[in-house]
């Protein structure tokens, strides 16, 4: 996602409290004071400018959504669409994600989201996919036992990719769409990505794997 720099962008996530959390590592298991309730967890990682979670959370007012976006001039556009919303149920967080273990404490996670994540084809890269075994790993144990990963993508090698990976890592695929659009899902949330292949005619994927470890 290309996007230009913004010298204000500090400041403004900086004053932005009610929305960005600033120091997500001192809220591992502590998740439920943030948001003053112990309604479900659900994350989406790779938020990018957010139409996802800001349309999530309206939709589920029941659920606290927290999303995770490393690159900090596109995750202030995710924090503008989050206060149009007025939403009280979301928090996003301008951190790698390669480290959500000591974002979330075990057990703490509901659902994990990976939108349309960046598919690094080239192998040497492999171990950057948001769906490699390392990161898996750290899934499992943020992950409540029966916890979901819900993956979209239009990359068909990302989709085989993880796929394999969910399988191999013991997880059960509870759905796999090859079109996901032709489902008509009332309930799907376009993200940015999506709606940018869409528009260009490309079937977009999906796939719920759930996690059987406690
Ligand atoms: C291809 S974009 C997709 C954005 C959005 N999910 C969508 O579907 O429109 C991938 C996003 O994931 C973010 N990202 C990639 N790896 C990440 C990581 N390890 N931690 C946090 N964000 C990450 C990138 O900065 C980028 O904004």
């Amino acid at each position: 996602m290309r996007t230009r720099n913004k010298p204000w962008a500090d400041d403004f996530l900086k004053e932005q409290k009610e929305v960005v959390v600033h120091h997500p590592f001192h809220h591992k298991n502590k998740w439920k004071d943030v948001f003053g309730n112990d309604h479900p967890i659900h994350i989406e990682i790779g938020s990018g400018k957010g139409q996802f979670i800001a349309g999530m959370a309206k939709q589920h007012s029941d659920i606290n959504f927290v999303g995770i976006e490393m690159a900090k001039s596109i995750i202030i556009t995710a924090v503008q669409k989050v206060l149009e919303t007025e939403q009280k149920n979301v928090r996003l967080i301008n951190e790698n994600a390669k480290d959500v273990r000591d974002i979330f404490g075990e057990n703490e996670v509901d659902k994990i989201y990976l939108n349309f994540s960046d598919p690094w084809p080239k192998s040497r890269h492999e171990k950057r996919r948001l769906t490699y075994p390392a990161f898996l790993e750290q899934y499992k144990n943020i992950l409540k036992k029966n916890g979901e990963i819900v993956l979209k993508t239009d990359n068909r090698k990302l989709f085989e990719y993880s796929l394999v990976r969910f399988s191999k890592f013991g997880m059960m695929l509870e759905e796999v769409a090859l079109d996901l659009h032709d489902l008509h899902d009332p309930e799907n949330v376009m993200t940015e990505y999506e709606q940018r292949f869409s528009n260009k005619g490309q079937p977009i994927y999906r796939c719920r794997a759930r996690s059987r470890f406690s």
